[in-house]
């Protein structure tokens, strides 16, 4: 080994132990923090994270350890809950305390924390953010974007008609359209659009800069200069810095511009702009405007396109259910309609799929982490405050919603997807609401502020789905069904891995409506 290496390793062992001794003077008096695997010296439980699906090692080790456990990572605490009522009392209840986020180094290096709130510690920025969200994003302000949310998903059908095998990218454009349409008043061009590029690298560094690196533990290895081995991480940061600035600033200089130049569509930005022209209270910085958007349109990007994908692979899997839901679209809609969001009160079966597409697949199944800002203590544990910038024992909480949304106390027969269990059955109590697991957990607004608009988005896009195809197995050379398997990127944001499928028009009629409508909206 060469000797600066060797010196090196030398210390970041006695740093690591300076930090374990640290914990362990300001921990000495205080409970014992929650049960987890043993570990080794120093390092910790390194080890035993694995490099994929984290969630499921948490689900087995609460088999062991029960619904809180603890891993100590080079001296930094992370814990995880793996049941319901441990995130509600400790991020609902005492969601004062739990309301910041753990210091990543990663994502301030790349430029995130200094824009996206949701990995932000809590704030005046924080709190600002989010009632600005709000008057966007509320269950009564996401009516106006009914017409909108239509007319994408029409699109969407039209492309999967000339290029029905084509899902997984038509899928996540019609996200991204959406979206940007409600920011910023752009009209994605029909294909390669720059800003839905833009978002989708933006979004492929981000899930990048949430995964394992060493200087979350050691912040103080960003200043170790490139050449040194080991330090990789600083390209990953740079190329990051430069797509999440390139994704806060440029979709909203160029609405500026359009504004200027009196060509903007009205959007959350021209709005938000407006307000802080005429010196809206809330806004008392510019520099707000492209956050809101630049986070609505970076929480939207990559988020229901994941449900919408789970669909196409539960619809494959699941003929039945598939005739069911569609029985119940011709029957409310008529048989070469296409739905709108009118008929929703009608399709509880579509709702039904919806709700088991969230639960079945986990969008996001570690959330986002929170970290307590003080000390706490929870069921006999100690939890240790974290996260501050300054502190040399940052920890973190997460929950494991994975766990919860795969509980067979909370829902029999976990594995199977059973869209019936959401329909209300008389002498049976309603199982608990995938909307309080799957957007994450917190008061009211600190959880996803996207889901009613994520909710509609999905609703449309399935029904309008189900209307217009018939969803099947492909079949290989010798004429034989394929049957996907059931495969889930490890990302913080999962979506499944490409399977081959079968997308058929279910009528000549349901052709020309979509045709019609698209059309018509032009
Ligand atoms: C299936 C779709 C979606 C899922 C599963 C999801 C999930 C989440 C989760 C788990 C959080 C973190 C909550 C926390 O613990 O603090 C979050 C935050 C957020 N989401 Fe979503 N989301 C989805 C769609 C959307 C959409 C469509 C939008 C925008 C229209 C959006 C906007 C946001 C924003 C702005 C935040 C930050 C909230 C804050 O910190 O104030 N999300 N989301």
């Amino acid at each position: 080994m060469p000797s600066y290496l060797a010196d090196a390793a030398a210390v970041v062992c006695a740093l690591v132990c300076i930090k374990l001794l640290r914990s362990w003077s300001r921990n000495r008096n205080k409970p014992p923090l929650p049960p987890g695997p043993k570990g080794l010296p120093l390092i910790g439980n390194v080890l035993d994270m694995p490099e994929v699906e984290e969630w499921e090692a948490v689900r087995k080790w609460s088999e062991t350890y029960g619904p809180i456990i603890h891993l100590n990572i080079f001296g930094t605490s992370y814990i995880f809950l793996n049941s319901y009522e441990a995130a509600v009392e400790l991020f609902e209840k005492r969601g004062a305390k739990y309301s910041s986020r753990p210091r990543m180094v990663m994502m301030e290096l790349e430029g995130w924390s200094s824009w996206l709130p949701v990995v932000m510690s809590y704030g005046d920025m924080v709190r600002r953010s989010r009632q600005l969200f709000h008057r966007f994003l509320s269950p009564s302000a996401v009516g106006d974007y009914y017409e909108l949310q239509e007319q994408s998903t029409q699109r969407m059908l039209k492309r999967l008609l000339k290029n029905p095998d084509k899902y997984f990218e038509i899928s996540r454009y019609l996200a991204g359209e959406t979206i940007l349409m409600v920011t910023y008043g752009h009209k994605a061009a029909e294909k390669d659009d720059a800003l839905i590029l833009l978002a989708e690298k933006g979004m492929d560094s981000f899930a990048e800069a949430e995964g394992f690196f060493l200087v979350n533990a050691f912040p103080w290895l960003q200043y170790l200069p490139s050449w040194l081995p080991g330090t990789g991480f600083k390209k990953i940061a740079s190329n990051g810095y430069k797509r999440s600035m390139a994704m806060y600033q440029e979709p909203y200089q160029m609405t500026k511009k359009k504004i200027q130049e009196g060509t903007a569509m009205p959007s959350m930005t021209s709005k938000l702009l407006e307000a802080y022209q005429t010196n809206d209270p809330v806004i008392d910085n510019e520099s707000l405007i492209p956050t809101i958007s630049a986070t609505a349109y970076a929480g939207a990007s990559d988020t229901t396109v994941s449900t919408m994908l789970t669909f196409l692979l539960a619809m494959v899997l699941h003929p039945d259910i598939q005739r069911r839901a569609q029985d119940e679209v011709d029957r409310v809609v008529g048989r070469n309609n296409l739905p709108s969001f009118k008929d929703r009160p009608n399709l509880p079966y579509v709702e039904a799929v919806c709700k088991e597409c969230m639960r079945w697949q986990c969008v996001a199944p570690m959330g986002v982490a929170h970290s307590p800002d003080e000390d706490d203590e929870y069921n006999g544990y100690f939890i240790p405050a974290g996260a501050t910038y300054s502190t040399l024992n940052p920890s973190w909480s997460g929950q494991n919603e994975r766990a919860i949304t795969k509980d067979p106390k909370v829902y029999e027969d976990p594995d199977k997807f059973i869209p019936e269990r959401w329909l209300p059955t008389e002498g049976k109590e309603a199982p608990l609401d995938i909307d309080k697991i799957a957007f994450g957990f917190g008061r009211r607004q600190v959880i996803c502020s996207g889901m009613h608009f994520a909710n509609n988005s999905i609703f449309i896009g399935i029904a309008s789905l189900l209307s217009a195809f018939n969803i099947s197995k492909a079949l290989d050379e010798h004429g034989q069904p394929i049957t996907p398997k059931v495969e889930y990127t490890s990302q913080f944001i999962r979506h499944c891995k490409p399977f081959k499928y079968s997308l058929i028009p279910r009528s000549e009629e349901i052709v020309k409506a979509v045709h019609q409508a698209v059309d018509a909206a032009n």
